[in-house]
């Protein structure tokens, strides 16, 4: 593509001085260069490319677009905000893939991953081909790619999108966090459906106030009413019983669908019959009652259950075949995950890193637990700092035993983090064993037959990072270990 075909979208008001080369690819990172790249100079929270752009050129950058003039020998377009910038020139360049695609975007503090798995099982059994940007992954048809972020950068998301549609996908779910609406990674996006879990505390370290993060995440069903070309409707599926929803409905010129369980909703559950093996419930959708059997456990899955559910509806699915669907999920890997190696008490691996998921868990454990609970948990490092305390205190409150250590330290010294958690908890009893397999070594030594061993925070993830060393290290491997080794 031609750069002045290229940059055609930003409109620019002053045009550029220079050639008119043909653009071969958009990059970033100057390391990743070649022949006929445009280069993007980001400023980013650890260094700026801007200082980058000479080096990229040396590489083969044809043209640079800055945030400032800069003395080069190839064309330089200055544009107000090169992050912006690039996630339209990358929706461009990549030719509109998101028109193609059934998107669907879901937002919210907790319950993303584990919905938009949710979502895709139920579009995939009925032979949808599936792509899924998320925490655990980016799923392009059958090909599984390891990413950084949970919401990736425009440019990987956009050429994300068109690798997609070269496979055959027709439906993408994806999971969008505050940080990327807020810095504009989901720009050129066109969203079919914008899915509103719930907004509880976490990530006050990025956004500050709660009402910010909470304007963040309006940003998505704003961006649902940009377009209507895709000639179809568009829905918001929001949370009848979060309050932040009613930002949401207003944020958007979409179709409004409410899901709920303690206020009424469009996608409303009823008669909640929850045990340790599964949840039956009703769906009630315009006064009729559907049955569901899940084998997921709490309320915090019937939420994503109904979410899923009203998802699917909207995009046409039958009902039948969304039930169906759902009721043969069997779990989110991470999510509520069972440790069995045969011993006689419970050990659980779960993902809740916030005050909000841990607590609903633990109550969800304790609805079911008949002798002690343990819990093993940590904050992660550079991250919200005021969350330490509260997940301290909700461990106190609900664990029988409650073990703090590590989880990810990160940057900082991994014992002023678990100060942190123990001054939420003074003069309450619990453990500290900054070591993380020791701690959950120590909780497995000392179970006995029935009680239930939570071991929060890590789910899925395969490492633990300890300064910028990254070790291997997945809870599940290291609870099985201590199991056999009892
Ligand atoms: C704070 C933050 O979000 N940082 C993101 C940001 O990194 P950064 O600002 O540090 O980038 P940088 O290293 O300063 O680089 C600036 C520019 O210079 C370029 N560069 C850099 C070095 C070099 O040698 N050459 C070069 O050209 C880089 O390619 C980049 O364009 O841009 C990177 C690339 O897109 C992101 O991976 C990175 O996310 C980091 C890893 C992160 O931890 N982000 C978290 C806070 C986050 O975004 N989390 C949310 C999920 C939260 C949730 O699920 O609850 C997420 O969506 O992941
Ligand atoms: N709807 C929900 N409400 C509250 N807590 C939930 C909900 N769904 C899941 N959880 C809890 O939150 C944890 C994380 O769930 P999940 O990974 O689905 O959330 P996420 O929003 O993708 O998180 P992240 O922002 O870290 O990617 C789960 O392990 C569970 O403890
Ligand atoms: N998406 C979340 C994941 C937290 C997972 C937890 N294990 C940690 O490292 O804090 C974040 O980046 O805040
Ligand atoms: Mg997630």
């Amino acid at each position: 593509m031609k750069l002045q075909d290229l940059v055609q979208p930003l409109h620019l008001l002053v045009p550029y001085e220079g050639t008119n080369p043909e653009i071969t690819s958009i990059e970033n990172d100057n390391r990743k260069v070649q022949n006929g790249s445009l280069f993007i100079c980001i400023k980013g929270y650890t260094v700026d490319g801007h200082d980058f752009a000479e080096s990229a050129v040396k590489n083969g950058a044809a043209a640079v677009l800055s945030e400032k003039a800069l003395p080069l020998s190839v064309p330089v377009i200055i544009v107000n905000d090169t992050t912006r910038a690039m996630a339209v020139l990358a929706d461009a360049f990549y030719n509109h893939p998101t028109k193609k695609l059934h998107l669907i975007g879901i937002t919210g503090t907790n319950g993303k991953t584990t919905t938009s798995h949710l979502i895709e099982k139920i579009f995939s059994d009925l032979n949808h081909s599936t792509g899924l940007i998320g925490t655990m992954y980016t799923k392009i048809g059958d090909q599984k790619i390891e990413t950084k972020n949970t919401t990736p950068e425009s440019l990987v998301l956009q050429k994300g999108f068109q690798q997609m549609l070269d496979a055959g996908v027709d439906t993408a779910i994806m999971e969008v966090s505050s940080h990327a609406l807020h810095m504009g990674r989901v720009h050129g996006c066109d969203y079919d459906i914008a899915v509103f879990t719930n907004l509880t505390q976490d990530h006050l370290d990025y956004h500050k106030t709660m009402e910010d993060y909470m304007h963040a995440k309006s940003l998505l069903f704003s961006q649902l009413g940009n377009t209507f070309d895709k000639g179809k409707p568009k829905f918001a599926v929001l949370n009848a019983d979060d309050t932040a929803s009613e930002l949401y409905r207003k944020s958007t010129a979409a179709h409004v669908v409410t899901y709920g369980i303690d206020n009424e909703a469009d996608f409303h559950a009823r008669n909640i019959q929850m045990s340790s093996a599964g949840t039956t419930f009703e769906i009630v959708i315009k006064e009729k009652s559907y049955p569901i059997d899940i084998q997921l456990i709490g309320k915090f899955s019937v939420y994503n259950v109904l979410a899923s559910v009203a998802t699917a509806f909207v995009s046409k699915i039958p009902i039948e075949a969304i039930i169906e669907s759902i009721e043969g999920v069997k779990g989110v890997d991470g999510r509520f995950e069972l440790v069995n190696a045969g011993q006689e008490f419970t050990v659980i691996v779960d993902y809740a890193h916030t005050p909000d998921s841990l607590e609903n868990v633990l109550k969800t454990i304790q609805s079911f637990a008949k002798k002690r609970i343990f819990v093993i948990v940590g904050c992660g490092g550079d991250r919200d700092k005021t969350k330490r305390p509260l997940m301290a205190e909700i461990s106190c409150r609900y664990a029988t035993v409650p073990i703090f250590t590590s989880d990810n330290p990160r940057s900082e010294e991994p014992l002023a983090i678990l100060k942190d958690m123990e001054d939420g908890v003074s003069g309450k009893d619990y453990i500290t064993i900054p070591d993380r397999r020791e701690a959950i070594i120590a909780a497995i030594n000392q179970a006995t037959a029935g009680d239930v061993i939570l071991i929060a925070g890590k789910g899925h993830e395969t490492y633990q990072i300890i300064g910028s060393n990254v070790y291997d290290f997945d809870d599940r491997v290291v609870a099985r270990e201590a199991i056999e080794g009892r």
